[in-house]
């Protein structure tokens, strides 16, 4: 592995007798997009909680760029963004006072509202009160606001939850764009398509653990069975799906046998979603 980012060791967090995350251990390298993805509850806000500065964990360790999570608060926050899906903007405020205050907070002074503001997409807006954005730009907002600082690592919650497809995409550009520039993305999510899409690897969280992590490829050739789904047209003129696996000695042997004693109308190949591997591995769905 390259350059390590983040390096958790064992870190665990408990609400009384609740152990809401348990003895996790990962590292993640400089300018790679980690998903951490789970259902509700699984512990990937307490997380990356413990990650930012915001909880205290009550065991193990964490670094992130060497610096400790428990002890170097400040040196932290100076070279992280985070963008948490509970925003907490100043609604009479408009976009550029918002960047301004965050920037003045972290010392930075050499940073461009407009240019940031453009880049999420909020161009013409920057001077509107905050209170009057809908969802969608207040979420590219609170993205604009994580970027302030440049920062060496991202962290993101949900940060496409309940939006609409245009600026679902747009953040997720950025995110793409992030790590070009060699930041390091850590991800939470609940989406199996968006966790697919975006990250080179992988954590399935499920209550406080980590039940699997690797990158979505090698998730899906070690848990999931590849197919090849045909629709045919049956003697009685009923559409009828057969299957066939993929990867098995036999497949070209019946794809021969289908395709001469059947009418096949259209053949596709399946592969299992991310999904599929999480029922898998863990017996829970992703979404309840
Ligand atoms: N402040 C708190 N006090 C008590 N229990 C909590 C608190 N915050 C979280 N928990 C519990 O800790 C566990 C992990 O919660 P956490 O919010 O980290 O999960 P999550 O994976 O982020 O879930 P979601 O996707 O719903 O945000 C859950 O059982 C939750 O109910």
């Amino acid at each position: 592995m390259s350059q390590i980012s983040i390096s958790v060791e064992k870190l665990s967090y408990w609400y009384g007798d609740l152990k809401a995350v348990n003895q996790i251990s990962f590292e993640v390298a400089q300018g790679e997009i980690l998903g951490f993805l789970g259902p509700n509850g699984a512990g990937k806000t307490t997380t990356q909680k413990m990650l930012t500065g915001q909880l205290r964990p009550k065991d193990g360790r964490a670094t992130l760029l060497g610096f400790d999570v428990a002890k170097d608060t400040e040196e932290i926050h100076r070279r992280i963004g985070i963008c948490f899906e509970q925003t907490n903007l100043y609604e009479q405020m408009n976009a550029l006072e918002n960047l301004q205050l965050f920037a003045d907070l972290f010392g930075v002074n050499n940073f461009n509202g407009y240019a940031l503001l453009k880049r999420v997409g909020l161009a013409g807006r920057e001077k509107d009160k905050v209170a009057g954005y809908s969802k969608g730009m207040k979420q590219r907002l609170m993205v604009a606001r994580s970027l302030v600082n440049t920062p060496s690592i991202l962290f993101m919650d949900e940060p496409t939850s309940g939006l609409d497809p245009v600026s679902s995409e747009s953040i997720r550009d950025i995110i793409l764009e992030e790590r070009k520039r060699g930041a390091t993305i850590f991800l939470t999510t609940h989406d199996m398509w968006e966790a697919d899409k975006l990250c080179d690897r992988v954590a399935f969280i499920n209550e406080g653990s980590i039940a699997a992590l690797d990158a979505p490829v090698n998730l899906k050739q070690q848990y999931g069975k590849r197919s090849l789904i045909a629709k045919v047209k049956s003697a009685n003129g009923q559409l009828e799906n057969r299957e066939i696996a993929l990867d098995t000695g036999k497949t070209a042997e019946e794809v021969s046998k289908l395709l001469s004693s059947e009418r096949v109308l259209t053949l596709h190949s399946e592969e299992a979603t991310l999904e599929d591997i999480f029922i898998k591995i863990t017996g829970r769905r992703l979404t309840e």
